[in-house]
């Protein structure tokens, strides 16, 4: 797979000019799925260029969501209204107990039920992906929310000592603030009614907010670490009838590890992305 940018594909010009600057590292993973390419070459946008562009936006989307066909645009309105809906209860929840309580402590335990449920009802953005109804590539939807899914039920919900830690609410509201953001961006872009200041901060929010979350969630599982070796949790040890030991205080130590290559990957993914919808640069997959 090779990656061809705006200015190569159009052989120069205005666009040339934005895309100048060397050619991004190409990475060891493909983020990009195949039936991408068609949708990322179609949609140049800066966003100030006026009419011409604003009617060729929604010609896009108007075919885009001919391609999708009526029930997958419809399940998605609904599914990113849904989840929208349900980031900004959180939001709120979050922002009422530090106005009563003047604390974060105790803030997780009082909103852990719908975080839980909003959470773990994002996997199916990985359904999604898998039944081709978005674009997003299997393995960077995968990471996101399996990572996700992990800090959730396997560390803050399962190590109860660590549930007061500030490294929470770090977390917690860069994730809050980024999916608000994010599901506002999709339901509106499926409306063809997507106002510029939530595309902007879809694709700005995140050079900040992406690194909070990363050390929040980093924190919180290195709090989890002595906790988890003075009591074995979810360990398996030796001898057994399976002969199979398993200790969840290294696994918790390779997980930490493990956001060393994988999240520059989707950090650089959502650099690349930004500079698709903001700075209108195409990113072209062509087959070597
Ligand atoms: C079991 C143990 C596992 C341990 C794993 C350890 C791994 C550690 C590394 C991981 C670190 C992650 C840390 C993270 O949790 C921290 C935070 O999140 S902090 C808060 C800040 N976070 C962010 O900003 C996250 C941003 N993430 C995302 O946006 C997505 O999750 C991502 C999948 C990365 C987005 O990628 P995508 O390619 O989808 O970007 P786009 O939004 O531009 O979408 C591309 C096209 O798809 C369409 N799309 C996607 N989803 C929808 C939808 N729901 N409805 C409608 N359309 C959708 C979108 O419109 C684009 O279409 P087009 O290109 O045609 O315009």
């Amino acid at each position: 797979m090779g990656r061809l940018t705006e200015a190569e594909a159009a052989g120069g010009g205005a666009s040339a000019a934005r895309s100048a600057g060397p050619p991004p590292a190409p990475l060891p993973l493909t983020f990009t799925s195949p039936g991408c390419a068609a949708t990322m070459a179609s949609s140049e946008e800066d966003g100030t260029n006026g009419g011409a562009s604003e009617a060729g936006e929604e010609r896009e989307a108007t075919g885009k969501r001919r391609r999708l066909g009526l029930l997958a645009t419809t399940w998605l309105i609904l599914y990113n209204i849904a989840m929208t809906a349900g980031w900004m209860v959180l939001g709120i929840a979050m922002v009422r107990f530090y106005m009563e309580k003047g604390t974060h402590k105790g803030l997780y335990k009082s909103i852990q039920k719908t975080l839980k449920f909003f959470q773990t009802f994002a996997l199916l953005e990985i359904v999604h992906c898998l039944i081709g109804i978005v674009p997003t590539s299997v393995l960077v939807a995968g990471v996101q929310v399996s990572s996700r899914i992990f800090m959730v039920w396997l560390v803050t919900h399962s190590i109860k000592p660590i549930q007061n830690e500030e490294s929470v609410v770090l977390f917690l509201v860069a994730w809050t603030v980024t999916e608000i953001t994010r599901y506002s961006f999709y339901t509106f872009s499926l409306l063809n009614h997507l106002p510029y200041f939530i595309k902007w901060a879809r694709y700005n929010f995140f050079i900040i907010l992406y690194p909070v979350g990363v050390v929040g969630e980093l924190l919180t599982i290195h709090a989890a670490l002595p906790y988890v070796k003075k009591t074995g949790m979810f360990s398996i040890r030796l001898p057994n009838k399976y002969n199979v030991s398993f200790d969840y205080y290294y696994f918790l130590l390779i997980t930490m590890a493990s956001y060393i290559p994988l999240f520059p990957q989707l950090y650089f993914h959502m650099l690349r992305q930004r500079r698709k919808v903001l700075l209108g640069e195409v990113i072209v997959e062509k087959d070597d």
